[in-house]
């Protein structure tokens, strides 16, 4: 959406004020997170004010006080989208500096642009008269001025542009950096479950944010500017068309918003449903082999097929809704057309005034009146600007509202209670203890599945100490909890009580279950977490890394460590397997966490991995089916409905025992 500025050939040509078709902002614009098995139930407050307009907005006065009026009702919703905008868009005003001198600028322009409408109303009111009078001279000599008016308003109007546009995009640099670096803390990307497609809201809601604000903010300022100037003509010249134009304008704004008023919550529909869409498209993208494995192209299609319905279903009511808005707009627009000459004729044949000020009168209400219906003329990008705002507001707020939770929970303690206000069953304590050490312990860990509603306990008052380099194998029927332990130990589950302490996280390695590439080169996913500029491995270390997990071919046949792919793709699920262990022996950490890290690999490679993460001398955990992980570790833990068993073991077992017997 674009809210453009009064341009000066609507001064000079009186009759004409375009009906602006306003481009609207892209509908398409989320794609939902992908769901994370390991991801906790966790339920995110927002702020009262920041609610689907879709919803019923509660009257939250307390019991026994008068019932909320309508117009009370609306006065709320105007503030509460008004206190949500100060607060996404005042920030960036107030830190920036240069942010501060590029609105200057701009403002600066608006009021020359302004200015020069003005003047071109005067030459345009004196071309008609001469034109009028057959005064050729006078004729020619208005045409010269009107050029190097023309030529003056050229840069102003380019000036004006650029800096708007630069100015809207250091700012949405600035805002999105901010909500990143948010999003990104406290794990806000893992925990925030009740805030729908994160990404879009980043990538595209912020985007348009920060455009539409700046453009309405000028638009307004266009017209506070124009409505002095161009009130002042209109009145010298005839105030009865004066109080007509407030009448109109005041008529027009307000059918118009009792008959759209709808359209909010239908703009806030249609940006969810286009982002279901892709969504939907975007995951048969990535799961494209398991599709075609499954043969199940049919069925993904009814299920985008469903979302395309859904999207147009409401598409089309949004265009219902526009045509009953459009019968007024264009109405109301196409009037004024004649409406001032039709006033002002009387005095023209009366002889009291010049055809140029016939003229010039129309150029004045013209201008007046696209300035007070600004609602009118942009009811539609007003609501999806609306809609836009309350999606953002109840994001940042669910950011912030986590982390000052964190904080308030956290406090300077190095004893950090991640229950995060879970409730009655208390909350498991991580117990993070700095520097280089191996040691890990858990105490009393009664763990459940997240969530208050029906969770489901997976360990009962588990206790067991691994003093540095200990190996203990976790065991147990499929969804009895082996893979919840890690969640617990990496604090990402906090459900249930008992007290863990470990190394702090740059010590702690996770392999999880399903690998993980991130995007980028082959370099960049050998030293993942860490970046590649700090992480400072020589290509010999990252190399060798590779030489020791048996993918030393990789880089010649990919292209070199430098060469990128989507490597979730390329690499087979044992290829990928493999890095992981390259990343957990370049991070060279004291507490490995293994979750079917071989389940993909052959024994021997399996032995081979398991051999490089001896050498490190790290404390492991392993989760595991095989048999054969009994040989790399010392102990074992087995689950099973919630009760658990731990045993040492033998070096018979070792040699030879199959797992399955261990607990079946
Ligand atoms: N986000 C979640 N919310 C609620 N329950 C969950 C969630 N994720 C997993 N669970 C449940 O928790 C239970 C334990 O899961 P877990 O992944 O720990 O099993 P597991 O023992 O590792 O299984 P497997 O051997 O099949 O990997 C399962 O019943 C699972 O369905």
């Amino acid at each position: 959406m674009r809210f453009q500025s009064v341009t000066f050939i609507s001064s000079f040509t009186p009759s004409l004020h375009s009906i602006q078709s306003l481009s609207r902002a892209s509908l398409d614009r989320r794609s939902k997170r992908p769901q994370n098995a390991f991801r906790p139930n966790r339920r995110v407050t927002t702020s009262s004010l920041a609610q689907d307009p879709n919803s019923e907005q509660k009257d939250n006065r307390k019991p026994g006080l008068p019932e909320e009026t309508d117009a009370e009702r609306k006065r709320r919703e105007i503030g509460r989208l008004f206190s949500l905008f100060s607060r996404l868009a005042l920030p960036y005003w107030k830190a920036e500096k240069q942010a501060r001198r590029d609105l200057t600028s701009v403002v600066a322009l608006t009021f020359l642009q302004s200015g020069i409408s003005v003047l071109f109303s005067f030459v345009s009111r004196d071309f008609w008269t001469a034109l009028n009078t057959k005064n050729a001279e006078l004729f020619y000599h208005q045409a010269e001025v009107f050029c190097a008016v023309l030529l003056a308003f050229t840069p102003v109007i380019v000036y004006y542009h650029y800096f708007r546009d630069k100015c809207a995009l250091r700012w949405r640099d600035w805002i999105t950096n901010r909500v990143l670096k948010q999003y990104c803390s406290n794990r806000n990307f893992y925990t925030l479950e009740a805030v729908d497609n994160p990404d879009q809201r980043i990538a595209q809601d912020l985007n348009s944010f920060t455009t539409e604000s700046l453009a309405l903010f000028l638009t307004l300022l266009v017209s506070a500017i124009d409505l002095v100037s161009f009130s002042t003509i209109l009145f010298s010249i005839y105030p009865y068309l004066f109080a007509v134009l407030l009448v109109y304008a005041s008529t027009g704004t307000y059918l118009t918003a009792v008959l759209g008023k709808r359209l909010i919550g239908l703009n806030y529909n249609q940006i969810v449903r286009e982002a279901d869409l892709r969504y939907g498209l975007i995951r048969m993208r990535e799961n494209a082999e398991s599709i075609a494995f499954f043969n199940g192209e049919k069925r993904e299609n009814a299920e985008i097929t469903r979302r395309l319905k859904a999207a147009i279903e409401n598409m089309s009511d949004v265009i219902d809704l526009r045509r009953q808005v459009g019968f007024l707009q264009t109405g109301y627009k196409y009037a004024v057309r004649i409406l001032p000459a039709f006033l002002v004729a009387p005095r023209y044949f009366a002889g009291a005034i010049e055809l140029g000020s016939v003229t010039q009168s129309m150029s004045a209400f013209s201008h007046i009146l696209d300035d007070l219906s600004l609602v009118v003329n942009r009811f539609d990008s007003l609501s999806q600007f609306g809609a836009g705002i309350d999606r953002l507001a109840q994001f940042v707020q669910a950011l912030e509202d986590n982390i000052e939770e964190e904080q308030r929970t956290f406090g300077t303690n190095s004893e950090k209670n991640l229950t995060r206000g879970r409730g009655h069953r208390g909350g498991i304590v991580l117990n993070e203890i700095p520097g280089r050490n191996r040691f890990l312990s858990v105490q009393n860990l009664t763990l459940y599945t997240p969530g208050d509603d029906m969770p489901r306990k997976l360990i009962d008052n588990l206790s067991f100490t691994l003093t540095p380099g200990e190996r203990l194998l976790v065991c147990g029927p499929s969804g009895n909890g082996k893979s919840s332990l890690l969640r617990a130990l990496a604090g990402l589950w906090t459900n249930g009580s008992g007290i863990i302490t470990c190394p702090d996280h740059s010590e702690l390695f996770f392999l999880p279950q399903k690998p993980y590439c991130t995007l980028g080169s082959l370099r960049d996913n050998l030293v993942y977490p860490k970046d590649v500029k700090t992480a400072n491995f020589t290509d010999a270390a990252l190399l060798r890394a590779l030489d020791l997990v048996e993918l030393s071919e990789l880089p010649s046949r990919m292209g070199g460590l430098d060469a990128v792919a989507d490597w979730g793709d390329v690499l087979s699920l044992g290829e990928q397997q493999r890095l992981q262990f390259a990343r957990l022996f370049l991070s060279g950490t004291g507490v490995a966490i293994i979750d079917e890290g071989t389940s993909a690999l052959s024994v021997q490679i399996e032995k081979a991995m398991y051999e490089l993460v001896l050498g490190l001398g790290a404390t492991i955990v392993s989760v595991g089916h095989r048999p054969t992980l009994l040989g790399y570790h010392e102990r074992i833990l087995r689950l099973w409905e919630g009760s658990w068993e731990l045993a040492d073991i033998t070096q018979a077992e070792r040699d030879d025992v199959v797992m399955q017997t261990l607990y079946s």
